[in-house]
Parts: structure tokens; C-alpha cells; sequence
């Protein structure tokens, strides 16, 4: 396992779509505010999309990061070592362009971005447990990296057994879960949801770093006003 103290973490969510882009952003874009430089990487991203100007496949996730980091768009190959083009689970993705995730090559990229940079913030692939191929998943790549893990949880119904369940199998991998974020992507209010953020505090036992309630006219500065990440530094 790589040993780092510095300001590396492992954003991971109870499921797909649920804020970790937003919350990775908002979170470079509060290391920038401080001058600190940071680079937002994605290792594999799937669903690519063809921009009729450069006639480059990009990545919306790995864009919004770049977007938000000091990073350089020459190292896009390092920040996104897999992109691959159908927006589904990253074994049938990589299947289907008979491609194979390899964790040695991220971790490679990982290191030389490291020498690059003070902050990376990892975005990982779906929830915390997502396969790769029959011999690896993505909670084999955070444990691999061994990187203080952040977990966002959108509070809604279903939500504490999925967290739970993903603080079990950080745990498991000997990795710590150093914050979590409660998030709202639903218009329609979750009943109690209150009820459940504290019960998700209490169970979990880590300092949450904020709630982001559903933003009508979603911005990273906006989400940022509902976080507070002193903790993190
Ligand atoms: N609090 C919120 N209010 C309104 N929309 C939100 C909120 N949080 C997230 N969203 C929207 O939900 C969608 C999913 O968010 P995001 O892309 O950050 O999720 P993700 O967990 O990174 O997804 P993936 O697993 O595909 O990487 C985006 O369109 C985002 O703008
Ligand atoms: C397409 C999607 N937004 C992500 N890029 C991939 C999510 C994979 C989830 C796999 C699963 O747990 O079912
Ligand atoms: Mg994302």
C-alpha cells in the first residue's frame, strides 16, 4: 500500500450519480482558493462523447475536474488512463472494446501526477465495490492506493444500508473513512430526511462535511457554501 500523508483522498459514493463529481470539484476548487495546487483524477470513466470541433472522445466527469484543478490538459492520459465509451458498468464497457483496466498502469499514473501536484482528489468509478475484470473491482484499486476515503451519500430512501455497507467494506481494506457528504439530487423531498442524517452521524461516526440540499441552478460555488472542509486540512 502507498503511504501518503499528504492531501490525497479517494471520493467514492453509495451508488452512481449521486455528487461525486460536484463534491470533488467543490472540493478542488477550495484547495485552488488557497493556492494550493490539485489535480482532479478519474482513472476510468465510461461514457465518452465525441466533441465535432477537436474530434476528441472526452468525458464530462474528467472535463469538470479539469476544469476545477491546476491541472494540464497534456496530462488528461495520466488524469484519465480509461475512458471508454458506453455510460455503463466499467467490465462490460471495457469488454466491449476488449480493453483490460489495468490498477498497476492508474497507480503509475497516480505516482507521476503525484510528483506534479500537492492535492489529488480521486474520483472512483460508481460506488465503492464495482468490478473491473474477473480478477479485480474498484475497492481493490482504493486499497491499492490506500488513500483516507470520502464517501458521498445521497440521503435518500435505501441510503444507510448503503452506507453502511460501503463503511464495512472500507473498513475491510484497512482504509479509513475520513468525512462523508450528505446530498440531495432529487427535487422531491426525502421523507425525514433529517431523521436520517443523524442517524447516518451517528452510525457512521465521522465527521460529515456538509449537507447540499437539491440546487434548482446547480454551481460549484454554491455547492462549496454547504461544505466545510476545514477538517480535511
Ligand atoms: N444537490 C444537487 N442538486 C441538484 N442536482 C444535483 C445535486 N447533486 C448532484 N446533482 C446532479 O446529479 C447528477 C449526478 O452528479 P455527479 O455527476 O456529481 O454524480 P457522480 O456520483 O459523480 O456520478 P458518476 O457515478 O456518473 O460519476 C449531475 O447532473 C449533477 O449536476
Ligand atoms: C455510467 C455511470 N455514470 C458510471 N460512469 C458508471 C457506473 C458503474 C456502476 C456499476 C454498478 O454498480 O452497477
Ligand atoms: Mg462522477
Amino acid at each position: 500500500m502507498i503511504n501518503k500523508n499528504f492531501l490525497h483522498y479517494f471520493i467514492t459514493g453509495t451508488n452512481t450519480n449521486i455528487g461525486k463529481t460536484i463534491i470533488s470539484c467543490a472540493l478542488l476548487s477550495e484547495f485552488k482558493k488557497r493556492g494550493i495546487s490539485c489535480i482532479g483524477m478519474k482513472p476510468i470513466a465510461s461514457g465518452a462523447y465525441l466533441n465535432n470541433k477537436n474530434k476528441i472522445w472526452f468525458n464530462e466527469d474528467v472535463n469538470l475536474l479539469n476544469k476545477y484543478s491546476n491541472s494540464l490538459y497534456e496530462f488528461t492520459k495520466l488524469i484519465n488512463p480509461y475512458l471508454f465509451k458506453y455510460p455503463i458498468s466499467p467490465y462490460t464497457s471495457s469488454n466491449l472494446e476488449n480493453r483490460i483496466i489495468n490498477t498497476s498502469h492508474i497507480i503509475n499514473c497516480y505516482n507521476y501526477l503525484s510528483n506534479l501536484t500537492d492535492v489529488i482528489i480521486l474520483e472512483g468509478i460508481g460506488g465503492f465495490s464495482v468490478p473491473f475484470h474477473d480478477n479485480e473491482n474498484s475497492a481493490d484499486l482504493a486499497e491499492k492506493l490506500g488513500l483516507p476515503i470520502i464517501l458521498v451519500i445521497d440521503l435518500k430512501i435505501g441510503c444507510i444500508n448503503n452506507a453502511l455497507l460501503s463503511l464495512e467494506a472500507i473498513n475491510s481494506r484497512g482504509l479509513k473513512l475520513i468525512g462523508w457528504v450528505a446530498n440531495h439530487t432529487q427535487i422531491v423531498d426525502t421523507l425525514f430526511a433529517n431523521e436520517n442524517y443523524i442517524e447516518l452521524t451517528k452510525y457512521l461516526n465521522v465527521t460529515p462535511l456538509g449537507r447540499i440540499p437539491y440546487l434548482y441552478n446547480l454551481n460549484i460555488n454554491l455547492i462549496s457554501h454547504y461544505l466545510d472542509f476545514s477538517s480535511l486540512f
